[in-house]
């Protein structure tokens, strides 16, 4: 065995009555990116963020590069070479790149009190071509850019030279396929320069491609831990799956069905549609339709899907549901339209309010008896939805900023069903979500199509877009620029063709 670098002892975490770790041991050693796998609220950004000075423990002991390790803050821990990318964009809005890039560090740059501006951003520009980042430097303004070339930017900040352990804590579905090739190429390195990853995703494909071990997790418990050669084992992920769900929950993921037909009604049009960075853009979504789109990085799916709902504004076109123009996110709301933003802890949910009030809030009308809202009928329906998304909580009432982030995701799913949405935008739906849960929702999702509702699904993820589409729309440069009818001969080569 290689060198250790880290190991965790004993460690225990408990939120007052909660039981996020029980005794967990780890060891983490040189050359290894070793997988940290598990249902979501099985405790493994729990695990990584006390490693990474994020939070305490309630007990356990930990070592570092030899030494005992008790770092106060995740400044401290990077400083000592332990870095983690967060899963939520962690960028301070209405800073400049560079003064995201060198939060905490603005005193390498102070002269007379005053900050070198042009150093910092010179030096920003260095660090983002090193990563392979061209297109952001460092006086641009954060705001200009979205969700995922906010978390390159956070691969950027993370990773330094000093860097010995980097956890990179579910990043790869909050990137577009281009990001992920930077972050595969930060961790090949990494382990070619004898330093180790943790690397947390539900993603088992990418988990065995990745990873040269495997820890698994499950109710805050160590299960097994998997090496390279027993991951070679023709049944390896059956194996690992069934450590971690503790049943075997089958192969079956997507529909199964070949049949794209669908209502002729027309639930929503896009009408020549203009906006920013959507040129053009023209579609029926049918009732009882599933139109998926994809695309690389800025091809304008994300302004597609907050179109729809009237969070974009339209230069020129019409964006209708059933006949009439949708105005605003409230006037969408009232017309029964869901939206999943991809931007889950700024939109998607309200992290300062419960998993009930997170839930009834776009029902509230409907949970109205004489004018006042019934706490029975409010409570049931959270409860319903609870149970059917498998929400690990302790009750309707624990504030959703104390869930895990594929709980979180539940909940910005739940919210829309117990809605009873007739038309659902989904931006990358299933991220951060495990594969047990994954596979109930592309049932729900399935189910609500045979019920007649309208489903658009934007997505980095190829396969749920070639698993669950009726027709797969392709988005280059702002526009469409290709669409395929569903069928069994799709490969993600003939859609990725028409992407780059
Ligand atoms: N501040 C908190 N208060 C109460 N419970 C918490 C808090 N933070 C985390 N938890 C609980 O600890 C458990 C472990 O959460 P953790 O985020 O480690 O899970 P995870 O395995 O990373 O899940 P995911 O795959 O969904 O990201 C969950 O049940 C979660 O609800």
């Amino acid at each position: 065995m290689s060198e250790v670098l880290l190991e965790v002892k004993g460690m225990c975490k408990n939120y007052g009555p909660i039981t996020a770790l029980k005794n967990v041991n780890l060891t983490v050693c040189r050359g290894q990116v070793h997988g940290l796998v598990g249902e979501n609220g099985s405790g493994k950004s729990t695990i990584t963020s006390i490693a990474a000075g994020m939070q305490p423990r309630t007990s356990g002991q930990m070592t570092f590069l030899g030494k005992e390790w008790n770092p106060s803050s995740m400044i401290e821990a990077q400083r000592n070479g332990f870095s983690m990318i967060l899963q939520e964009a962690n960028t301070i809005p209405g800073c400049t790149v560079a003064e995201n890039l060198f939060a905490g560090k603005e005193n390498e740059f102070s002269k007379f009190s005053l900050v070198q501006k042009r150093r910092m951003n010179r030096e920003a520009d260095e660090i983002l071509d090193r990563f392979g980042i061209h297109h952001m430097r460092g006086k641009d303004p954060i705001d200009r850019f979205g969700f995922e070339d906010r978390k390159l930017l956070e691969i950027a900040r993370a990773v330094t030279e000093d860097t010995q352990i980097l956890v990179v804590d579910e990043t790869t579905t909050a990137l577009s396929l281009e990001g992920r090739d930077i972050l595969y190429k930060v961790v090949d390195d990494m382990v070619a320069n004898n330093k180790a990853v943790i690397f947390i995703s539900h993603d088992m494909d990418e988990i065995m491609e990745r990873c040269n071990i495997l820890t698994v997790l499950r109710d805050g418990e160590i299960r097994g831990t998997i090496t390279k050669e027993e991951m070679e084992a023709p049944d390896a992920v059956r194996t690992i799956r069934q450590l971690m769900v503790g049943r075997d929950i089958g192969e079956k993921m997507y529909r199964t069905d070949f049949d794209a037909s669908c209502s002729d009604d027309v639930a929503l049009e896009f009408e020549h549609v203009t906006g920013p960075n959507v040129k053009d853009f023209s579609l029926q979504l049918h009732r009882g339709e599933i139109v998926g789109i994809g695309g690389l990085s800025g091809c304008g799916m994300h302004e597609v899907g907050r179109m729809a709902f009237g969070m974009e504004e339209v230069d020129k076109g019409h964006v209708r549901s059933n006949g009439k123009e949708v105005l605003s996110a409230k006037d969408a709301v009232a017309r029964k339209i869901g939206y999943i933003s991809k931007n889950r802890d700024t939109e998607a949910v309200i992290l300062q309010g419960s998993i009930e009030s997170n839930i009834n809030l776009p029902s509230l009308s409907d949970l109205t008896v004489g004018g006042i809202l019934s706490p029975r009928k409010k409570k049931k329906l959270s409860n319903e939805h609870i149970d059917l998304l498998e929400i690990k909580c302790r009750n309707g009432n624990q504030w959703v900023s104390t869930l895990s982030g594929g709980n979180k995701q539940k909940v910005s799913f739940a919210k829309w069903i117990a809605k009873g949405a007739e038309i659902i935008i989904m931006d990358c739906p299933t991220r951060g979500v495990d594969i047990g849960v994954k596979q109930a929702m592309y049932g729900l999702i399935d189910q609500m199509k045979q019920e007649g509702k309208a489903i658009l699904m934007i997505s980095e993820e190829m396969s749920e877009l070639i698993g669950m589409s009726d027709r797969l729309i392709v988005m280059k440069d702002s526009k469409i620029a290709k669409e395929f009818k569903r069928s069994a001969s799709l490969s993600e080569t003939d859609v990725i063709e028409y992407m780059i």
